[in-house]
């Protein structure tokens, strides 16, 4: 049978590992009863949840048809398997993992190929002298096809299109296609180059098509029930919980006087808050700073007269109605 809210995640590598370490950290602990080779699962303490583990192709698929109510995949396969993604799905967090880019990429030994437009130019040559049509091996088609059909812009700075060419469509080991003199060219991810460079391919300097990580994406076809509902939002808490408390530090100060004044300068120059507002007297002042603003907030508080200043990482921020929730629940039509 299965349970009111189903969470998709990738069934193997990179991604799963990645996927289960982030909802670890959020406190959701995935359990497998039948050992890694079961394709269902669960969390912990939320039985309304049943976790299905999935190709990462498969579950942009089951998020765009309902099949889904959240899911763990890359944004490259959501916008190229589902043609109107805004209106099937949400993509509600990036995860900081499953960094790749979507790129077009040339043989290297191509030297007067660096551009688009370049690449316009040697389908155009292809055609008048050879008759043919540039060939672009990938499994990323219809990336492909908005990328190509790109039209230069009226002032002239936008990147070209390219009118002559046709797909060779590719399921695997793309990058080995134009040296098997499969393809003329590559659409498909890279991530560190070695593949590419492996390959002597190169990127085309306006070929990045997208850059692409993995998303928490929420299906929104999927039977939004009540009960689904409530799981979700216990879920997407936690998880906005532990991403706020990543991006902050708790800096904590004492001073003697004109504290008022201190908060609305580091509010307004570092975004700086105090979550639990000033401080009473004789006690330190607690603030919440974004991470990379840390330092030059220490500066500017030792400046405003701070005596010893210190700095903790903290394991959760629950806010109320956090963004994360927000998102979802403006993007899902009005309870059932
Ligand atoms: N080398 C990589 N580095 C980072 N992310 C990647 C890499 N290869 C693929 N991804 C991302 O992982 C997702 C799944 O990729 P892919 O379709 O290749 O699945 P897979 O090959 O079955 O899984 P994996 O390569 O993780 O074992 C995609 O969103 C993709 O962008
Ligand atoms: O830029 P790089 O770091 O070299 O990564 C890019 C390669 O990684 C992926 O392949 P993967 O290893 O997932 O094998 P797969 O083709 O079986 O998915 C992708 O398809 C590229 O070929
Ligand atoms: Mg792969």
């Amino acid at each position: 049978m299965t349970r009111p809210l189903i969470l998709a995640v990738p069934s193997k590598g990179r991604l799963q590992e990645n996927a289960q370490a982030f909802f670890a950290r959020a406190g959701l602990h995935f359990t497998r009863p039948n050992g890694a080779r079961d394709y269902r699962g669960g969390i912990a303490d939320l039985p309304e949840v049943e976790i299905a583990y999935l190709s990462a192709s498969d579950i942009a698929n089951q998020l765009a048809s309902g099949g889904a109510h959240l899911g763990v995949t890359g944004e490259d396969l959501i916008r190229e398997q589902i043609p109107d993604a805004a209106t099937r799905v949400k993509l509600l967090q990036p995860l900081g993992f499953g960094h790749a880019d979507v790129v077009v990429a040339a043989p290297k030994a191509w030297i007067d190929v660096n551009t688009m437009a370049d690449l316009d130019d040697v389908a155009a040559d292809l055609q008048r002298r050879h008759g043919r049509r540039l060939r672009v091996a990938t499994k990323y088609v219809n990336l492909t096809h908005s990328f190509f059909a790109w039209k230069d812009r009226a002032d002239g700075r936008g990147r070209a299109g390219v009118s002559n060419y046709r797909i060779v469509e590719s399921l695997g080991a793309t990058e080995g296609a134009p040296a098997a003199g499969a393809a003329d060219v590559i659409v498909d991810i890279t991530s560190t180059g070695a593949t590419l460079s492996a390959n002597a391919l190169k990127i085309l300097s306006d070929g990045v098509i997208l850059r692409s990580q993995a998303h928490l994406v929420a299906g929104l076809s999927a039977d939004w029930s009540d009960a689904a509902r409530t799981a979700a939002r216990v879920i997407l808490t936690r998880i906005a919980a532990e991403v706020r408390a990543r991006e902050i530090r708790e800096v904590r100060a004492r001073f003697d006087a004109g504290v008022e004044r201190v908060l609305v300068d580091v509010a307004a120059r570092f975004d700086a808050r105090a979550p639990f507002g000033p401080p009473a007297p004789g006690t330190p002042l607690t603030l919440h700073a974004p991470k990379k603003a840390l330092f030059p907030l220490i500066d500017a508080l030792t400046a405003a007269g701070a005596g010893t200043i210190t700095v903790a990482t903290l394991e959760d921020v629950f806010e109320p109605n956090p963004p994360l929730v927000a998102a979802l629940f403006d993007a899902l039509p009005r309870g059932n």
